[in-house]
């Protein structure tokens, strides 16, 4: 599957032009040239590389292999983009508390130069209260009523971006469903113990507190939820990675 250029929308204009800037700065980036550089080789001007890494530029036939060249690929190896669809414009990460989902989300946006949203926060924004307050005094069936409206507002906002869920979405049939159509899904995954240790590392003592059988707990929860995680459409182990290297995994794993 790639670009196809029948029928497509101007938001799939941008989507194009973005993706091939983003191939375009990070082939650079990783030969080690700047954008200068980049310039001179391929006899077009700094501003130009910046234009068209930003996704800005509707870069000329000639001027697109000139700086195929001097990026050492042929013009086809450089556009050949991988499929540019609404559904994997968008990506969301699924998985239990530690995952990742918040550090890796944040860091891959800033590589997809997408917005990063954090649905929980939309959450809070809606109810005007803490996550801990909506669980604490609404109940879970509101938590689940905001998040099913705060993922509708989110996907109105446009077509690219980055989204870490609640660990706690795929327990919701009809939210759930709603990511898988409109969203890329991708499960961080991790052994029980290390969602632990992140956890905790965190600061956050909640699971231990009063739960001498935290990490029975999670183990259950996890088991529970496994079926449903497994849904997604890509599957991440990230025991063994730092979350840069989870995030360089993933971009390879998008085609991006
Ligand atoms: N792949 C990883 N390896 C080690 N630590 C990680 C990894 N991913 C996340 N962490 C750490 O674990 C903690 C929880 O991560 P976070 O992104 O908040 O998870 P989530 O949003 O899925 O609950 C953070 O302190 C984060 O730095
Ligand atoms: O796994 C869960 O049951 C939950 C995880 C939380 O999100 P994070 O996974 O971002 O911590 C939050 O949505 C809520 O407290 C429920
Ligand atoms: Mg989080």
């Amino acid at each position: 599957m790639h670009y196809s250029f029948q029928g497509m929308t101007k938001q799939g204009d941008q989507a194009l032009l973005q993706a091939l800037g983003a191939r375009i700065r990070r082939t650079r980036e990783a030969l080690g040239q700047t954008v200068t550089g980049l310039a001179e080789r391929a006899g077009v001007s700094r501003r130009y590389v910046t234009e068209a890494e930003a996704g800005r530029a509707n870069l000329t036939v000639l001027k697109l292999a000139a700086m195929a060249g001097a990026l050492r690929m042929s013009l086809a190896e450089l556009c050949d983009l991988p499929a540019a669809s609404p559904r994997t414009e968008r990506i969301a990460l699924v998985g239990l508390r530690g995952a990742g989902k918040s550090t890796v989300g944040r860091l891959l946006a800033r590589e997809l130069e997408t917005p990063f949203v954090e649905l929980d926060e939309r959450v809070e924004r809606l109810a005007g209260l803490s996550l801990t307050a909506i669980f604490d005094i609404q109940g879970v069936e509101t938590y689940r009523r905001l998040e099913r409206e705060a993922l509708e507002d989110v996907l109105a906002e446009g077509q690219r971006q980055v989204i870490a869920t609640g660990g706690s979405i795929v327990t919701s049939p009809e939210t759930f469903a709603r990511l898988r159509e409109s969203c890329r899904t991708v499960w961080l995954r991790a052994a029980p113990e290390a969602h632990l240790a992140r956890v905790l590392s965190q600061g956050d003592h909640r699971p231990v507190e009063g739960h001498p059988r935290a990490l029975d707990e999670l183990r259950e929860i996890l088991a529970r939820r496994e079926s449903l995680y497994a849904q997604a459409d890509e599957h991440l182990q990230t025991d063994e990675s730092a979350p840069a290297a989870v995030v360089q995994a993933l971009l390879e794993r998008l085609g991006a």
